[in-house]
This record gives C-alpha cells, sequence and structure tokens, in this order.
C-alpha cells in the first residue's frame, strides 16, 4: 500500500481487527494508474446507538421482520495501490484474506500464487462506466456530505435532493477523461473524453521535473508560480487587459508559451513553477471541455470524479474557477469526498444483481435519514465532518445479506 495507505493500516490496527475478520465482499477497479479496492467486512461490535435500541446481536439486526434477509454492520473499507506494484494489492488482499470471502473449497494457504490464480478466474467482469455511474450515483445518494464546491479557497458541502439530482456530467479524470451524460440510476451516455488527464500530467511531471511520485509532483505544484512560464494576456498586450473581449491581464494567453522566447533550458527553470504550469493546463483544459459538454447538454450540474483531483485544492479551484467563467456562473463544478473511488464502488454494488446481497437499501437509509456515517482514517474513528478520504479510509454502514 502506497503513502499513507501505510499508515492507515498500522494506525488502524485495533479498528480493522474488530472488523476484517469476516470480510464478505469485496470489489477491484484495475485502471491504467491505480487499482482500487473496496470491501465489506462485518463487526462484531455494533455503535452505542444501536446497542441502545436493543436491535443488534453480533452484528446482525434481527429487526428486519423478513426472515430471508438479516442485516450486518460493519465497514465499507477503500484501499488503493498503484498499478505498477500490483504485487502488493496480490499481497494485501492475501494478508488480509480478502480473496476467501465466499469460498467453499479450503484453498492452500502455502501458496499465493495459486490462491490468486484461482480468485481471478472466479472475478466478474462488469462494464467500467457503468461501474462509474452507479458509484457516483450510490454515494450522491446514500452518503452525507459527500458532494461539495471549491472555489476561491472556500469548500463548500452540498446535499442535493434525489429528485433533484438529474441530469447531471460526471467527469472521470483517471489516467485519460471520460464525460458522461447521467440521466437516471443506468440511464447515461457518454458523450465525450480527452485524452489529456491525470497520466498526462503525471507523465509528463515526471519526465519535466524528474519527481519519484505523484505526490511529490502535486506538492512541487504546490509552491510553483504559472506565470514565470505561461504566457499571459497582459504579456502579449504590454501589461494590458483585453478587455473587449474579456480578457483580463492576469489570463493565460499560451500555456507554457513564455519558454518559446526565453532561450532557457529546462533546468533553468524552477520545477516547483513548471509542475505548476502543466498541472494549471490540465486542470484548465479538463475545466472548458467538461463546460462545453454541460452547455451541449443543458446541464448545470458537473461532477469531478477520478484519483487525478486528488482532493487537491489548487486543481480543484483551477477547475471550478473555468467552469464558472465560461458558463458566466450558469454552471458549477462539484467534487466527490470519495472521487477515486467511484468504479470500484458501483462493481461492489454489482453484487445486488447477481443476488448475493441488497446492500444499497439499508446503507443509504441509514446515511440520509440517521446521518450515521463515520469514517476511519489513520487517527482513528473519526466524524464524518472533519475526514478526509482522499486515499484509504472506510465507512461505516449496514448492509442487507441474503440468509
Ligand atoms: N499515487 C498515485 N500514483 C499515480 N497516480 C496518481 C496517484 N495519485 C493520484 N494519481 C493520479 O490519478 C490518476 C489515476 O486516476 P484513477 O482514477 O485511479 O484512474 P485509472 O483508473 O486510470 O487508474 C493518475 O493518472 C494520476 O494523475
Ligand atoms: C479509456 C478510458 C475510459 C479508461 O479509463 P481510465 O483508466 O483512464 O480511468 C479513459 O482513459 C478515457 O476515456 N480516455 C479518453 C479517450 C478519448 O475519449 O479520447
Amino acid at each position: 500500500m502506497e503513502g499513507d495507505g501505510i499508515k492507515v493500516a498500522k494506525l488502524g490496527e485495533k479498528e480493522y481487527k474488530e472488523c476484517e475478520d469476516q470480510v464478505s465482499h469485496l470489489a477491484l477497479d484495475i485502471g491504467g494508474s491505480l487499482i482500487k479496492i473496496v470491501y465489506f467486512s462485518s463487526s462484531s461490535s455494533c455503535s452505542s446507538d444501536d446497542q441502545k435500541h436493543g436491535i443488534l446481536k453480533d452484528g446482525i439486526d434481527t429487526s428486519s421482520g423478513n426472515l430471508n434477509y438479516k442485516f450486518v454492520t460493519g465497514r465499507l473499507h477503500f484501499v488503493k495501490f498503484e498499478t505498477s506494484k500490483i504485487s502488493e494489492c496480490i499481497k494485501f488482499i492475501s494478508s488480509k484474506s480478502l480473496h476467501h470471502y465466499g469460498d467453499q473449497d479450503d484453498e492452500d494457504p502455502a501458496s499465493d500464487k495459486s490462491i490468486i490464480k484461482v480468485n481471478f478466474s472466479r472475478l466478474d467482469k462488469v462494464d467500467e462506466m457503468s461501474c462509474l455511474v452507479a458509484g457516483a450515483n450510490f454515494l450522491l445518494k446514500a452518503v452525507q456530505r459527500e458532494a461539495f464546491t471549491y472555489m476561491n479557497g472556500q469548500k463548500e458541502y452540498v446535499q442535493i435532493a434525489h429528485e433533484d439530482l438529474y441530469p447531471y456530467l460526471l467527469v472521470n479524470v483517471g489516467s485519460g477523461v471520460s464525460m458522461i451524460k447521467v440521466d437516471g440510476d443506468n440511464e447515461f451516455e457518454r458523450v465525450s473524453g480527452t485524452s489529456v488527464g491525470g497520466g498526462t500530467f503525471w507523465g509528463l511531471g515526471k519526465l519535466l521535473t524528474k519527481c519519484k511520485s505523484f505526490d511529490e509532483l502535486l506538492e512541487l505544484s504546490h509552491q510553483g508560480n504559472n506565470r514565470v512560464i505561461d504566457m499571459l494576456v497582459g504579456d502579449i498586450y504590454g501589461g494590458t487587459d483585453y478587455s473587449k473581449i474579456g480578457l483580463t491581464s492576469t489570463t493565460i494567453a499560451s500555456s507554457f508559451g513564455k519558454a518559446v522566447s526565453e532561450n532557457k533550458e529546462l533546468e533553468e527553470y524552477r520545477a516547483e513553477d513548471v509542475a505548476r504550469s502543466l498541472l494549471r493546463m490540465i486542470s484548465n483544459n479538463i475545466g472548458q471541455i467538461a463546460y462545453l459538454n454541460a452547455l451541449r447538454f443543458g446541464l448545470k450540474r458537473i461532477f469531478f470524479g477520478g484519483f487525478f483531483i486528488r482532493g487537491h485544492e489548487y486543481t480543484m479551484d483551477t477547475i471550478s474557477v473555468g467552469v464558472h467563467f465560461w458558463s458566466k456562473g450558469e454552471a458549477k463544478a462539484l467534487f466527490l469526498r470519495h472521487e477515486g473511488f467511484l468504479g470500484a464502488l458501483g462493481a461492489f454494488r454489482n453484487y445486488e444483481k447477481n443476488g448475493f446481497t441488497d446492500v444499497t437499501h439499508e446503507f443509504m437509509e441509514q446515511h440520509s435519514s440517521k446521518a450515521k456515517s463515520s469514517f476511519c482514517t489513520g487517527d482513528g474513528l473519526q466524524s464524518s465532518t472533519h475526514a478526509d478520504v482522499k486515499d484509504n479510509g472506510c465507512i461505516e454502514c449496514r448492509v442487507q445479506v441474503r440468509n
């Protein structure tokens, strides 16, 4: 597990142990850059609220009244790995016994290879776009304080009524970018995309700055100044605005444009400034294409997902300002706390279709009406208000499972 992930696993060990003993459902999203895992583990403990109401016995809620189903309390875990480090991911799956869920036969624990092989041959493949949409719809309906706007340093959570959710544009910024018009549950159309996405930022950034990790590149961009390399409107018009066509002097006229005339070598630019210009160029471009597609279909809300966003303030700010500027304030850019896990969550929900379990219904009610969601991170269990689920974490929930 990379970066903070290790911290989460170690610091949260006590929490994890409690709920990891019974992993029952697992979904994997193997992307071009990252592997995302969502899994459910039932816990034998129960929240004080549930104890008060006396409805839980050994983590099983017997109050549903339907003998075919039981409610199981537990946690939905979110974990990610770099795709190039798939062996770490396999080790993690093995170490947590995630691969044993639903097993009928005993497998030889000494042979990781055969376990994984057996497992992968049992994997159900599900369509990526429908998983992205299912994951986004699920989060937007089920999890409180999931969507938020971010502009000029201000983060504001937005709660959207179920009946007011559709239509919207979902922009998933992974290695590449997919733009999907969502009209309802499983009603969607991929309307556009661009190959200039997260992979482009990380790939070009790696070549230009010699950064060794995505986080390092992001951190570097934080300290940079894009005006050193970008050609601004003011650079062209003697420091003044071009107000006749609505351009201020500080608007970027040409990303990386200054490098043309300055005759400097790459080494003469600060890596921080290069990273900043690159992030700005890609975020602006995505924001602009997203807005044009929203305009095409008259959509007012644009949700941005994918791990490129990474909850990074400057990225979100750039996208938001772009959408606001181009739409003259008509359209809104919204971000998701579980941005990178849409596909994996959607795949997880696919269990329903196979008749194994109904994860959604009770989970949704729990989150939306009782507002009992809580997130565990490296710091242990936290209230959902303060938790940041950028990397790995988990949500407490109840699922309805067939007996
Ligand atoms: N630790 C990381 N390693 C690599 N890329 C990362 C990392 N964190 C964020 N990213 C960004 O996220 C992108 C991948 O996003 P993701 O939604 O997982 O897409 P994919 O499904 O294509 O892997 C990368 O191209 C990169 O821009
Ligand atoms: C091919 C993909 C759907 C794969 O998804 P990803 O792993 O990038 O999240 C995506 O990279 C994409 O939509 N690329 C843009 C292709 C295009 O429309 O030009």
